[in-house]
């Protein structure tokens, strides 16, 4: 993959972005980044109003506050009515936020003191500036700071008018993506995070803006990188998974090609009574291209299930028995159940699939067995290619802890599970990661259109179908990911959804998006 920082798809951790700031304060002081910060909102903030329009700015007691001000200098320079509020006036400002604060007191700007005076802008802004918290914002958000963004919130909401966050939305976490938390006297958690239309982020893309909770707060998200030179960014090995990188993974079809240049997919799963979630990866199979697709059903007879589905009659049905587990590429879990049959199968997949996709009921397993996991570890010594594919409660399963630790920082459970199990590993989820344990991959497509049983069965299907067809294991998994949320996204757009979509509909859209990409 040719990718190196700095591009758009880089992602940094808050201690990287200091770092880069650090380097570029010693060799590029000049305008400072928080000027360039500034300037660079504003000529944003000018694109959302019209001149002459109210602006509302709220300003922190950090450099996001200074960030506040340089903005807030260049918009009363452009003919805007600007208006700030300071949170914390007492506060020790930063040397460049003192600046900025003092260029702000000589300029065109109003100063919001009052509460009245508050209530009255909040009725006339047009727009509202969030420069309270950046990413120095080091607990919850608590006191007159939390009544100031309940408030943002709810004028935002009621009047429909936008807001735009300076960096990230204040009360987010810029590296895990998860609001601050307070448990106070009560023991309620409080939990206050703005809620931006828009967030302008400076220098780098902040792994919190895009997975857990940031896609729910942070709006569209506008990267800044103010100019600065690229040997002042270290290496990541954090990056977006999007269009532009996940185009050119699939190749366009030669004309000379047969049903078996694209390879054999057998979905291992549908016990008795849970036939669909099998049936619903193959599909997902057949629509992502896999040239020949059989499921293998995991039933206490020795007959199979269905003789044939009937929609899909292109699919092969089988009993699991009769599948040869070393010549396809196996996807094993959907509906697959604990018998001790399943759990047999699961076992013959390990020793012998050279390619496998591991999802639902196969996970569970495997976080019960110790014996399964050794077998899973054995596979990266034969050089057998694996992708593990858990929703937040199966990683907690296969990490012994609950949901809430793993979504309480899934950059780290995501680090956990591809160490623990050495394989290629999707942790779903708003902001669904894709790690080799080398590089990991934030997912930018999907809505939650796609919280709907069987939508997880196709995502297995597709992941099979592309490895079948020749993908890097990491480049099946991104690509799967990325067509499985942006035939949502599609779907979502043209009104099918969010309400309503069911994973049947998302694979002729998950089709449209695969040819989409191998033509583009
Ligand atoms: N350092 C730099 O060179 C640059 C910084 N920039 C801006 O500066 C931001 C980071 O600035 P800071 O490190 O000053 O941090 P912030 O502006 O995020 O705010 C931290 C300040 O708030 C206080 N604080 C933290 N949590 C609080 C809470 N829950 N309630 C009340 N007070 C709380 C801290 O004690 C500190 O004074 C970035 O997000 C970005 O907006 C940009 O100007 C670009 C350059
Ligand atoms: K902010």
């Amino acid at each position: 993959m040719k990718l190196s920082p700095p591009c758009n798809l880089s992602v940094y951790l808050s201690k990287d972005i200091r770092a880069i700031e650090t380097a570029v304060k010693a060799h590029a002081p000049k305008p400072s980044l928080m000027q360039r910060a500034g300037l660079a909102a504003a000529n944003l903030a000018s694109q959302l109003i019209h001149i002459n329009e109210p602006i509302l700015i709220f300003a922190g007691p950090g450099d996001n506050g200074g960030d506040a001000f340089e903005m807030a200098i260049h918009l009363s320079q452009r003919g805007y009515l600007v208006q700030i509020y300071r949170l914390n006036e007492e506060t020790q400002y930063s040397h460049d936020a003192a600046l900025s604060l003092g260029g702000a007191t000589n300029s065109a700007i109003t100063w919001i003191v009052s509460h009245e005076d508050l209530e009255q802008a909040l009725q006339s802004t047009s727009l509202i500036v969030d420069g309270l918290f950046g990413i120095g914002l080091n607990r919850a958000i608590i006191g007159r700071a939390a009544e100031l963004v309940n408030l943002i919130n709810q004028t935002s909401q009621r009047r429909s008018i936008p807001v735009l966050s300076l960096d990230i939305p204040s009360g987010l976490n810029a590296d895990t993506g998860n609001i601050f938390t307070h448990t106070g006297a009560s023991a309620n958690s409080i939990t206050t995070t703005i809620r931006a239309t828009h967030t302008i982020t400076f220098i780098a893309n902040k792994p919190g803006l895009f997975t857990a909770k940031g896609r729910d707060f942070a709006g569209k998200i506008i990267l800044e990188t103010l100019n600065i030179d690229a040997d002042s960014f270290p290496r990541t090995s954090l990056y977006l998974n999007a269009n532009d990188n996940v185009t050119g993974l699939l190749h366009r079809r030669n004309h000379d090609s047969n049903k078996g240049s694209f390879g054999d997919v057998s979905i291992i799963g549908g016990a008795d009574g849970m036939c669909g979630a099998a049936i619903l990866s193959a599909r997902g199979a057949l629509m992502s291209g896999a040239g020949k697709v059989h499921v293998g059903f995991c039933t206490e007879q020795t007959r199979s299930s269905m003789e044939i589905d009937p929609q899909y009659p292109e699919i092969m049905c089988r009993h699991a028995n009769d599948i040869e587990f070393a010549k396809s590429v196996i996807a094993i879990g959907p509906g697959l159940a604990h018998s001790p049959t399943a759990k047999k199968l699961l076992a013959r997949a390990l020793n012998e699939s050279p390619c496998l996709v591991i999802d639902a009921d196969a996970i569970n397993l495997i976080a019960q067995d110790i014996q399964l996991q050794h077998q899973v570890l054995k596979r990266r010594e034969k050089n057998f290619s694996t992708i593990l594919t858990p929703h937040p409660l199966e990683a907690a399963r296969l990490l012994n802890t609950d949901t809430a630790n793993i979504q309480r920082d899934r950059l780290e459970a995501i680090s956990e599970l591809t160490d623990k199990f050495q394989t290629i590993v999707i942790l779903k989820g708003s902001g669904s990661l894709i790690s080799d344990g080398q590089t990991t991959f934030i997912n930018t497509s999907g809505n939650p259109a796609l919280a709907t049983g069987g939508t997880g069965d196709v995502l297995t299907g597709v992941c099979a179908a592309l490895l079948a067809q020749g993908l890097a294991p990491i480049d099946a998994a991104r690509l799967a990911c990325f067509v499985h949320g942006a035939a949502a996204d599609a779907l979502v757009d043209a009104g099918t959804g969010p309400i309503g979509l069911n994973a049947s509909e998302l694979m002729p859209a998950i089709r449209r998006q695969l040819n989409q990409i191998s033509r583009g």
